[in-house]
């Protein structure tokens, strides 16, 4: 596996196999890697013959300092369970390497991210939306692989292909948990052991909202039910519990058919935000 810093060791690299007719798949991280990143690298590996992940972890799309701060970066155990995986490069940059100078460019995604992890975190997706142009710049994969953890994400990156014609195929793939139900995500390893034993809770509280409203139970009511199933849980402070239409992310009032609900919610345990969804 090659391990690269710069752009343009890199783009040596994949014209080489470009110019022999290879595809590429690329698998965009901010690094801390678990069996959830893994999975995206398994799926880019069934479908293409090259590889790549991106380490990054981008300043642009943080709103808070303590969070970027105390992001994880393990770059040394990354790329042990990354060479496990078959992967064929990764891409580290430096933040000198990504941003030489601050970018003028700036995205506004309309109603998209006007709620949930937009309204919650401001400039986050124009972050995103800056660093994942620039690695399909950068990599121009055939296809390029998401987690549906981070479902705004999802419809985020999707209107910015469509949008500036990035002529690659966007990959969503399911949300792996631990045994317990929680959603694997590198911010778990900052959590505490008691918040550690607290956080499925989130899973928990999410399947019972959606057995309640297949159930026919309201709405309203069920947004309910559950604010009041974290708030009774003092170790959670939640910022926000939406049932939304999966195809717009706004807010429903009824349940539209199946497979195209979601209840997204983010919720923090001690100085620690956690985000999951279910798709119905
Ligand atoms: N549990 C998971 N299952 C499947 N994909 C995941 C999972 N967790 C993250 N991903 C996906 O991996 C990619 C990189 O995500 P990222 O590096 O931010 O990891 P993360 O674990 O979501 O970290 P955090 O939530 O702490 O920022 C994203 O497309 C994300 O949706
Ligand atoms: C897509 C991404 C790597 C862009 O920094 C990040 O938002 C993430 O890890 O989901
Ligand atoms: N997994 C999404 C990246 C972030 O939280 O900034």
């Amino acid at each position: 596996m090659e391990v690269f810093t710069s752009v343009s060791a890199l783009r040596q690299f994949l014209d080489h196999l470009v110019y022999q007719h290879k595809t590429i798949g690329l698998v965009p991280t901010m690094g801390a890697l678990h069996e959830g990143h893994i999975s995206l690298i398994q799926a880019s590996k069934t479908d293409n013959d090259i590889t790549v992940c991106s380490i990054f972890v981008n300043p642009a799309q943080f709103n808070n300092p303590e969070d970027l701060l105390k992001y994880p970066r393990t770059l040394d155990a990354d790329s042990k369970m990354l060479e496990e995986a078959g992967c064929d490069a990764i891409f580290a940059p430096s933040v000198e390497e990504m941003y030489p100078e601050q970018p003028v460019m700036k995205f506004d995604f309309g109603a998209l991210e006007r709620v949930m992890e937009g309204a919650s975190r401001p400039g986050h997706f124009n972050g995103v939306g800056i660093v994942v142009s620039k690695l399909f710049n950068i990599v121009k994969p055939n296809r390029a692989y998401f987690g549906q953890k981070d479902l705004q994400q999802v419809a985020i990156v999707t209107k910015l292909v469509g949008d500036l014609s990035f002529g690659l195929e966007l990959i969503t793939a399911p949300t792996i948990r631990e045994e317990d139900g929680l959603a694997m995500s590198s911010r778990n390893r900052r959590l505490n052991e008691e918040e550690r034993h607290i956080a499925p809770h989130i899973f928990q509280i999410l399947e019972s909202a959606k057995n309640a409203l297949l159930k026919g139970e309201p709405v309203e009511k069920v947004i309910r039910q559950a604010t009041a199933a974290f708030a009774g849980i003092t170790a959670f402070k939640l910022d926000y519990f939406e049932i939304v239409d999966i195809n717009t992310l706004q807010p429903t009032t009824s349940i539209m058919p199946a497979g195209e609900n979601a209840i997204c919610v983010a919720a923090f345990l001690g100085p620690v935000r956690l985000i999951d969804n279910i798709v119905f």
